[in-house]
């Protein structure tokens, strides 16, 4: 451990910079898949699942029941779309699934430490990912090491901040946390993300790692590191 003392804001996406991929898109959207047509079916005067059934109707044109809405959340999922509805849903489901056992985050080996690290040094931390908020929490509390939650302030996603490769949001974490925008650095894989994220005066890191969709990636003026 460092005895520096480091000030401000670290703000990690997930997929792609604290977990693999692989872990979103085929772990939990294997886990999700089969069960978004019961959760909606067994659920249906929860304020947050007629809220995101409304939301998948605007979006799609939907007019029919649980079948075809399935359908269109299943496209989403095939085409990697990362609709705010879709994600309130999944996050729900996956709460479900972290608190029953059925799944444990795992992160890349360097995530934890440095979590761990910055935390120690006195660095705030926060999370900004397309998964919504309630599935963030049960990610970081149901993990192979342990609830990691005491470790975040704040979480945002893309219902709380906006999207995530629009300056605004950032702009929108920043008066939130009470922060000035240099004062924190976002962490993606995604260039894109950290386009918009600079654009609204952050710091930014790319992060690609071996392996992963990213490790190619094209990240411009970004700082480029392949671990945390
Ligand atoms: C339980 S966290 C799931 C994260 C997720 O659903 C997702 O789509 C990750 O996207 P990110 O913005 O973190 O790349
Ligand atoms: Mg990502």
């Amino acid at each position: 451990m460092t005895d520096r003392i480091a000030t401000g804001w670290v703000v990690l996406d997930i997929e792609g910079t604290l977990s693999a991929t692989d872990q979103v898109l085929v772990t939990l959207y294997d886990y999700a898949r089969p069960r978004l047509g019961p959760w909606i079916d067994e659920h249906p005067d929860d304020p947050a699942v007629v809220e995101a059934v409304a939301q998948v109707r605007e979006l799609s044109g939907v007019e029919g029941g649980t079948d075809e809405l399935v359908a269109v959340l299943h496209g989403w999922m095939d085409a990697d779309r990362k609709a705010t509805p879709l994600k309130a849903l999944q996050g729900l489901i996956w709460q479900e699934g972290y608190a029953r056992g059925d799944l444990v985050a795992e992160f890349f080996p360097d995530v934890v430490p440095a979590l761990r690290r910055w935390h120690d040094e006195g660095v705030k931390l926060a999370v900004f990912s397309s998964g919504s908020v309630a599935g963030q929490v049960a990610f970081f509390r149901h993990t192979t090491d342990g609830d990691l939650t005491p470790l975040f302030e704040h979480h945002f996603d893309t219902s709380n901040a906006g999207p995530k490769r629009e300056a605004s949001s950032y702009l929108k974490i920043a008066s939130v946390l009470d922060a000035d925008p240099g004062d924190i650095t976002f962490w993606s894989d995604v260039p894109a993300e950290l386009h918009a994220a600079a654009e609204a005066g952050w710091r930014t890191v790319g992060v690609a790692r071996p392996g992963e969709p990213q490790e190619h990636a094209d990240f411009g003026p970004h700082r480029r590191v392949d671990s945390l």
